[in-house]
């Protein structure tokens, strides 16, 4: 293999899980009772397993519509999201989700490999109803903290048809029908409900309900808190082993970085940040095929980091940084020299894009007027870009547009990481 198709592999390697799992369970029929109790008039209970529609209808005069973030604001448009929610303190359920064995699930599909044995929180976050003509148009789940992951979607056995839930992720699109599949005859003689849970950054809808009422609940995944990241004893999953195979064989390469330097990658999935968020922290919640990355980086004793990528700052010529903060500066019309690495703080570092033998690539303004000129990288250090790496302006450019709820404090950047390469000895 020659030092192209080492990157290709590397690049194939990183994309194979899907960003979700989803299926159904069966469960004892008790558990899918529900109590609810707004006011006096709306109050009552339903059992899920065999609710008719005037027991529905009842469930759904109780609730209120459900509003969303739509640019930092919670609004309520039923052109983009129609649907009836109760708040968690407006009912209560057998249901759990936990003992329903779902965090095991989540744990196996979504997180698997090493990380498969960390602790995870599963906290209930709304009951939502959609009616015939109902549908939730596509946005992701707004994070609310470092630690939150993913999101978890149970949909009862409610008659209903439509309501398909797609996910999409990187040009990749898949379409669940819970109406289907809980309509499928089971072996089990106890009521089922169905499933999914996804990484919250994953864009994902609800397409429209063609009649009947689906009924789900919401719940937000987070990692415990004290948590050591990856249990020793852990086997890593199988995908994981080809990435570390890729990786090394690729690191190994003697004309890809002779002079060593960064090896850079843009994660695949957005995570919470805000002004003072640390990245370090952000390393022990890394999800899906970038924590497998980061374990296989790792296991092959390379160190690696979270950073953020500034493209192109300052006035002329224009640098590239790297820091360990998002830093604002969407507020600063211009950016002057001496005031990036005082805006930056300590963590920031210059850096220069080379192709993989090393050689700078420069952008053709600067070839032409630099030419021979070469002080103006000096002390930048080589970075060449295994995977596209995206680069950050501002908070600003960074807030999510449509989000189920609206969060100041956290928004989804997009985050790179950075493994340092050795310096090859001939
Ligand atoms: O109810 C569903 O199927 C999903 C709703 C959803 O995506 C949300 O509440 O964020
Ligand atoms: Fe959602």
């Amino acid at each position: 293999m020659d030092s192209q198709q080492k990157l290709e592999s590397v690049r194939a390697s990183l994309g194979v899980r899907p960003p979700h799992c989803s299926g159904t369970c069966s469960i004892p029929s008790d558990k899918l009772k529900l109590y609810y109790d707004v006011d006096d008039e709306n109050a009552g209970k339903i059992d899920l397993a065999r609710a008719t529609p005037a027991d529905l209808e009842k469930l759904a005069r109780a609730c209120q519509p459900a509003t969303f973030g739509r640019n930092q604001e919670d609004v309520l448009d039923e052109t983009y999201r129609k649907a009836l929610k109760l708040d968690a303190s407006a009912f209560s359920t057998l249901f759990n989700a936990e003992s329903a064995g779902l965090a095991d699930v989540i744990r196996r599909e979504l997180l698997e490999g090493k990380n498969d044995k960390r602790d995870i929180r599963l906290e209930m976050y709304k009951l939502n109803i959609y009616g015939k003509d109902s549908f939730f148009k596509p946005h992701k789940d707004t994070p609310r903290g470092e630690k939150m992951f993913g999101s978890l979607v149970i949909v009862f056995p409610t008659s209903h048809e439509g309501g398909e839930f797609v996910l999409r992720h990187e040009g990749r699109e898949w379409t669940i029908d819970f109406a289907e599949m809980l309509s499928q005859p089971s072996e089990s003689s106890d009521p089922r409900f169905g499933y999914v849970s996804f990484f919250s950054d994953i864009e994902h809808e609800v397409l429209l309900v063609k009649s009947g009422h689906r009924v789900t609940l919401t719940y937000n995944l987070y990692f415990a808190e004290t948590q050591s990241p990856v249990s020793v004893d852990a086997a890593p999953a199988p995908y994981e082993q080809v990435i570390t195979e890729a990786l090394g064989s690729l690191v190994a390469d003697p004309a890809l970085l002779p002079k060593g330097g960064y090896f850079g990658f843009g994660l695949r999935h957005q995570y919470p940040v805000s002004e003072s968020t640390d990245l370090a922290c952000l390393q022990t919640c890394l999800k899906g095929s970038d924590g497998a990355l980061s374990r296989s980086l790792s296991s092959l004793s390379l160190n690696w980091r979270l950073c953020v990528l500034y493209r192109d700052v300052g006035i002329w010529p224009k640098q590239h940084y790297l820091n360990t903060r998002v830093i604002d500066f969407s507020q600063h019309h211009q950016v002057e020299e001496e005031d990036i690495e005082r805006l930056m703080g300590e963590g920031v570092e210059r850096v220069r894009f080379v192709d993989m033998s090393g050689t700078p690539i420069k952008a053709p303004e600067r070839r032409w007027w630099s030419e021979g000129d070469e002080d103006e990288d000096e002390g930048a250090k080589d970075i060449f870009q295994v995977t596209k790496m995206p680069s950050v302006f501002g908070l600003r450019s960074i807030y999510i547009a449509y989000g189920n709820e609206v969060e100041m404090a956290h928004l989804y950047g997009d985050l790179c990481l950075v493994a340092e390469i050795p310096a090859k000895t001939a």
